[in-house]
């Protein structure tokens, strides 16, 4: 990016935040080419990336280059300005649906690989996995992470509080998680002393020592070492599927499969296969003839069984039938298709799930469509606890109060693939009993477990220089916001341990006078954290990148019903800038909305935060003091749709987010042609507010004119750009308005 082009590159990706894009991109590229700036695109959704990595698959003009890689080369550069709209981690089933839809669009890249066994399809299988999952996320993020809530944000949802639902002292809902047996309980940590390399290795039994990765390491970094055992793992379904039985309250599992790509499809599986025991001793030998994968969830037995006989498919589904009836009733995804809580892996995702059971005052959804109390299994006890934390303190002061509860922003250690998230190169799933180690280029034994079969062995690293930034972003954060800061490290965690040493170090870096840091467990850092926000007082949680990732939906959902509306600034170690649209994903079920009844209630102001965020970037980076002025007449346009009410409403037939867009062009418009810093740009802009504002009656009939209706988007993955952008700009009138500026 030069000084006289700056560029931001604002990222095209999946679901409901691509169709949104089709609508808004246009508007905000004719608002900043006024003041010479340029947002280019970058394609990184799941389909386009399947493409950019099978081009020996593809004729030259179905080729595409790899935006990611070059997205990922860009992080390390100091102009760098990226907005990062939610993308789809694709689990299995999602990778082989976008997979066949290429396929029967002529895109002729090779069918997924679930069983991979020959040479050649053990390397698919590794092409595949770098699309797998949470694939995009770990490559963009150089940087530590900044979520908070606008104040202007805040003070809206205080004035107009979404619903909450009631807490009962007598609820029985609550989180289980293992007491031995899992990755906190066997963790162990060192810090490198100098720059090197480790191995992981399994010595079996009659002394083979296989290495199963080497990882190359600098001075100063943290390398942790842990497993779960499988036995442990299953025994603790069992009995919570026992208990959950004898209570008669829901049974549900909260993983992160799309994050901790490898392990928690694995976790998932076991409680398939725990659940529905009685189908798999009887079917084992089948289902794996089939190809039938329990890590998949239930969606792969009724997928496989298809291609049987009718009458031993119905013999089959008899007995899922009974062990539903069996079981302990299961938390449902969507109870009118009876898709059940063990489905599939990414239908419930912790971070989300978590925060929606606890604003429905503990329920989720049963068979019969209807709001019960729940028993919420999240097997690693390392950061389960937080929300057994939360829910007492609700079941002993009710639901929050988003009128009067205060806010808590969060400064996230995620830089360079910290911690859990950057695990899954290094994950393994032992296939035969020994001693898993990690060893030194010296040969020394920094750290071993004794493990068996099945069970989960991984190391995760944490790069020094990143957990400096993050004390420096901390620090920085509550000095800028007058707000306390609560680093949430357990000392009896070896990891966290050790970054409790580091915190304390480089907290000498800095300034302390007249901010208020402290260093707490988690359980203790969430109750301090609402002791607070029920009165009124906001508490910077500063933690590493599994709590970023949960606290930043946890909150904001309590504090203003989405976490869509999270500014989100991850400012880079080597200067460039992230800004992410928002802590959420990507709202599938906004896309069936849309195609069901052309209606599409995704909420934007993610991507209108960000926008501004990244323009006052560039006028800070270049001196263009026009960024400036189109950052600050945003946040305005921002606070008025706000104030008017004019974000996505969710039934059809109400003003959408096509509607929400146009209002946001109208006061954008407006507020640039009342500025009186730069004339040229007011008068640039007082025709267009005038246009908007006088046709704003024919265009929001326009756009509510085509609801209703379904619509045809040509796909899912592979959505027709031109339907797409036909269906998100339906209004002739604001469309030619805004080509005329
Ligand atoms: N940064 C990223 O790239 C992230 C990507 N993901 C990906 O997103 C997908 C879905 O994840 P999931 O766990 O279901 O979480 P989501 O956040 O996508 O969805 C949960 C619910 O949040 C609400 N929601 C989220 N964003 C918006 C918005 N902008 N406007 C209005 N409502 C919103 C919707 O509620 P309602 O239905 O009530 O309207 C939605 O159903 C997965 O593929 C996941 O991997 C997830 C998190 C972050
Ligand atoms: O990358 C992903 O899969 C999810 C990211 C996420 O949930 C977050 O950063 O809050
Ligand atoms: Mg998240």
């Amino acid at each position: 990016m030069s000084v006289q082009n700056p560029t931001i590159i604002y990222t095209l990706t999946d679901e409901a935040p691509l169709l949104a894009t089709c609508s808004l991109l246009p508007i905000i590229k004719t608002f900043t080419a006024t003041a010479g700036i340029e947002v280019t695109q970058s394609d990184i959704s799941v389909a386009t990336r399947i493409l950019a990595e099978f081009p020996d698959y593809l004729s030259e003009a179905q080729r595409v280059p790899d935006n990611l890689a070059e997205l990922g080369h860009l992080t390390h550069e100091s102009d760098t300005n990226i907005i990062k709209l939610p993308n789809i981690s694709a689990s299995v089933p999602q990778l082989k649906a976008a997979v066949s839809e290429l396929r029967a669009k002529g895109f002729m890249i090779p069918e997924y690989p679930e069983n991979p066994q020959t040479e050649a399809e053990l390397q698919l299988a590794s092409r595949y996995s770098k699309i797998l999952g949470s694939a995009v996320n770990p490559v963009l993020r150089e940087g530590n992470s900044d979520r908070r809530a606008p104040p202007a944000v805040k003070r809206y949802a205080q004035k107009n509080p979404h619903s909450m639902g009631k807490w009962s002292p007598a609820s029985r809902t609550h989180v289980s998680y293992m007491r031995r047996g899992d990755f906190y309980s066997s963790e162990q940590s060192v810090v490198m002393e100098q720059d090197g390399a480790v191995r992981m290795e399994l010595v079996t039994p009659d002394g083979e020592v296989q290495v199963l990765k080497t990882i190359p390491l600098l001075a100063g970094e943290i390398i942790d070492s842990m497993y779960m055992s499988k036995q442990a793992l299953c025994a603790f379904y069992a009995e919570q599927l026992a208990d959950a039985k004898d209570s008669g309250i829901l049974f549900s599992l909260h993983v992160k499969a799309t994050m901790m790509k490898v392990s928690h499809p694995i976790v998932f599986g076991h409680a398939v296969k725990v659940f529905f025991k009685d189908l798999f001793a009887k079917y084992g030998e089948l289902f794996e003839q089939l190809g039938v994968n329990p890590n998949n969830g239930m969606s792969s037995v009724l997928e496989k069984i298809q291609s049987l006989p009718a009458e031993i498919r119905v013999e089959i589904e008899q007995d899922i039938a009974d062990g539903y009836a069996q079981q302990p009733e299961l938390a449902m995804v969507d109870s009118d298709k009876g898709i059940t809580n063990l489905h599939a892996p990414n239908d419930v995702i912790v971070d989300a799930s978590m925060p929606a059971m606890i604003r429905n005052g503990g329920k989720m959804w049963g068979v019969d469509g209807k709001l019960k109390e729940t028993k919420a299994v999240i097997p690693e006890s390392t950061f389960a606890r937080i929300y057994q934390e939360m829910i007492g303190f609700c079941k002993t002061n009710g639901a929050f109060d988003p009128t009067t509860m205060g806010s808590v922003p969060n400064v996230g250690l995620m830089a360079q693939k910290a911690e859990e998230y950057g695990s899954h190169d290094k994950t393994f799933e032992i296939t035969t009993p020994g001693t898993a180690r990690v060893v030194d280029e010296q040969g020394k034994v920094l750290m071993q477990h004794q493990v068996e079969t099945g069970d989960i062995w991984r190391t995760c690293q944490t790069k020094d220089a990143a957990v400096r930034d993050w004390v420096k972003l901390a620090v920085k954060r509550a000095r800028l916001s007058n707000t306390p800061a609560v680093f949430w490290l357990d000392p009896y965690r070896p990891h966290e341990a050790q970054l409790i040493q580091k915190v304390e170090l480089y907290l000498q870096d800095h300034d302390l006078n007249g901010v208020e840091i402290h260093i707490m467990s988690q359980v203790r850092a969430m109750r301090f954290t609402l002791e607070r926000i029920i009165r009124g007082m906001d508490t910077i949680s500063v933690t590493g990148n599994i709590l970023r990732d949960y606290l930043t939906d946890l909150f904001p959902i309590m504090e203003l019903g989405t976490s869509a509306k999270m500014l989100s600034i991850v400012p880079m170690m080597e200067g460039g800038s992230m800004f992410e649209t928002g802590a959420g994903g990507s709202a599938p079920k906004h896309v069936q909305q849309l195609v069901a009844e052309n209606h599409l209630r995704w909420d934007s102001l993610g991507e209108f935060l960000a926008m501004a965020s990244s323009l006052e970037e560039v006028s800070i980076k270049t001196g263009n003091p026009q960024a400036q002025i189109l950052a600050t007449t945003l946040d305005q346009a921002t606070g008025k749709l706000l104030d008017n009410r004019k974000s996505p409403a969710a039934r059809v037939g109400q003003l959408d987010t096509r509607g929400s867009h146009f209002y946001l062009a109208l006061y954008w418009a407006e507020a640039l042609a009342a500025q009186t810093q730069d004339a040229g740009l007011a008068a640039r802009f007082a025709p267009l507010a005038k246009a908007l504002a006088d046709n704003e009656q024919v265009i929001i009939a326009e756009l509510n004119a085509v609801q209703g209706q379904p619509v045809d988007l040509d796909g899912y993955y592979c959505a027709d750009m031109d339907k797409m952008t036909a269906v998100m700009r339906p209004s002739a009138t604001f469309n030619a308005t805004l080509a005329a500026v």
